[in-house]
């Protein structure tokens, strides 16, 4: 395959990544371990995430252009959460679940490479959550995920 398109392009496009970012947070707001964490956060929070993981997955850069912020930033708002395992795995569950529910992509390797993100994400949350200082610079670049060992999209 020549031009190998990159995980944002073979999800769709912003919409998908803020329709499941939207529907995700729906249910965290009603789950009874993690709603208490998010229910005064503003309106505008389930968008950045969205732009955040959609630039990460080489889309445009809405988080970091429009809603002026970085990677250091991201890390910034985890600092002092004190984020538990059993939280993350909720995260985890609840995410999983809504991609399904929206009809994320659903191929081998864009699942592979979605979950690999979720995972490395979410445990660097938790770490940094336990620190009471911001250990990233802030001119560190945000993050690029790609398709790691599956090497491309599924090719039936
Ligand atoms: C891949 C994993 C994750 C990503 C990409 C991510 C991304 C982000 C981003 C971009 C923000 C800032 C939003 C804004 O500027 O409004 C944020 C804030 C936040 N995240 Fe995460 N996050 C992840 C994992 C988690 C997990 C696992 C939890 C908890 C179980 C969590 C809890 C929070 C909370 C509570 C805030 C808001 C902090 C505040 O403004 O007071 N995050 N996250």
């Amino acid at each position: 395959m020549k031009n190998i398109p990159t995980l944002f392009e073979w999800a769709g496009d912003m919409t998908t990544f803020e329709t499941l970012f939207d529907k995700f947070y729906d249910k965290v707001l009603k789950d009874d371990l993690l709603q208490e964490l998010f229910q005064n956060l503003s309106p505008e929070h389930r968008k950045h995430v969205a732009h955040f993981v959609a630039e990460v997955f080489g889309g445009d850069k809405l988080y970091t252009n429009l809603d002026n912020g970085s990677h250091s930033k991201m890390i910034g708002k985890h600092i002092g959460k004190m984020l538990t395992e059993e939280k993350r795995k909720r995260w985890m569950a609840l995410l999983i679940e809504t991609a399904d529910e929206v009809g994320l992509k659903s191929d081998p390797e864009f699942r592979s490479a979605f979950i690999g993100y979720l995972e490395w994400g979410t445990r660097i949350a938790v770490i940094n959550s336990q620190l009471t200082q911001n250990p990233m610079q802030q001119e560190e670049p945000m993050p690029n995920w790609g398709w790691g060992e599956t090497k491309g999209p599924y090719l039936p």
